[in-house]
């Protein structure tokens, strides 16, 4: 375990925030929480520039070791201080299939997500049902990688569901009918059980529902 505490630049709604949040708690790191409020410009201080030009929440300090990327953040997590590497597998071919998974959702379900809910959320757009359609062709390819098995990746949870859940914490929030794909629902439900002890309903769902609390606002 790290010598002082690691600090972690958070926002309690923020999805990548939450996915960090949890893994820290599935791996028993203590975090020292710094709340840094997006919305108050609390990223843009100076002080906060240097640290990470990107502006961007979670960000981590690890006794001076500078991380951002909530997907590099969780790998960090596992390699520098799991008590093995099940939540991130050292085996090449079973690594890769988690890396696929987490750029999966960087690059397609979260931002197909995004892509929906960011105009809704933070300049009051109507709902598009082109990117509604868009993201429901990424649940349905979620779906298909999910048949035959009871994880995203596997047997067992990674750090890849943890970054996925969010996703769908957020769908569940809003009321987007997911319902359709049924290997996600059933997932969706196991994974909620497994993180439970991790804190899934308080940091999760906890900040989906304030996320939604804004969507209701427009
Ligand atoms: N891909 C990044 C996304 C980080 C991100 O964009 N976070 C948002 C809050 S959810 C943020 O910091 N927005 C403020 C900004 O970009 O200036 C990650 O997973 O960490």
């Amino acid at each position: 375990m790290p010598t002082q505490p690691i600090k972690l630049y958070y926002l309690p709604p923020s999805p990548p925030c939450r996915s960090v949040m949890m893994t820290a708690r599935a791996l028993g790191i203590d975090l020292e929480l710094v709340l840094t409020n997006i919305m108050e410009g609390q990223h843009k201080t100076p002080e906060y520039i240097k640290m990470n030009p990107q502006h961007t929440i979670p960000t981590m300090d690890d006794n001076g070791f500078i991380l951002w990327e909530s997907r590099a953040i969780m790998s960090y997590f596992v390699n520098a201080y799991g008590r093995d590497d099940s939540l991130y597998p050292r085996n090449p071919r079973q690594r890769a299939l988690v890396d696929q998974r987490l750029n999966f959702d960087l690059g397609t379900l979260y931002k197909r997500y995004m892509d929906l809910y960011v105009p809704m959320l933070f300049k009051g757009e109507a709902y598009n049902d082109e990117a509604a359609e868009k993201l429901n062709e990424a649940l349905d390819w979620l779906n298909i990688m999910l048949g035959g098995r009871a994880f995203v990746a596997g047997d067992n949870l990674t750090i890849a569901d943890i970054s996925i859940v969010v996703t769908l914490s957020n769908l569940e929030a809003f009321g987007f009918d997911y319902s359709a794909h049924e290997n996600v629902v059933k997932w969706f439900e196991r994974t909620k059980k497994t993180l439970e002890p991790y804190g899934y309903a308080e940091i999760d769902q906890g900040g989906a529902h304030i996320l939604a609390s804004f969507l209701k606002k427009e």
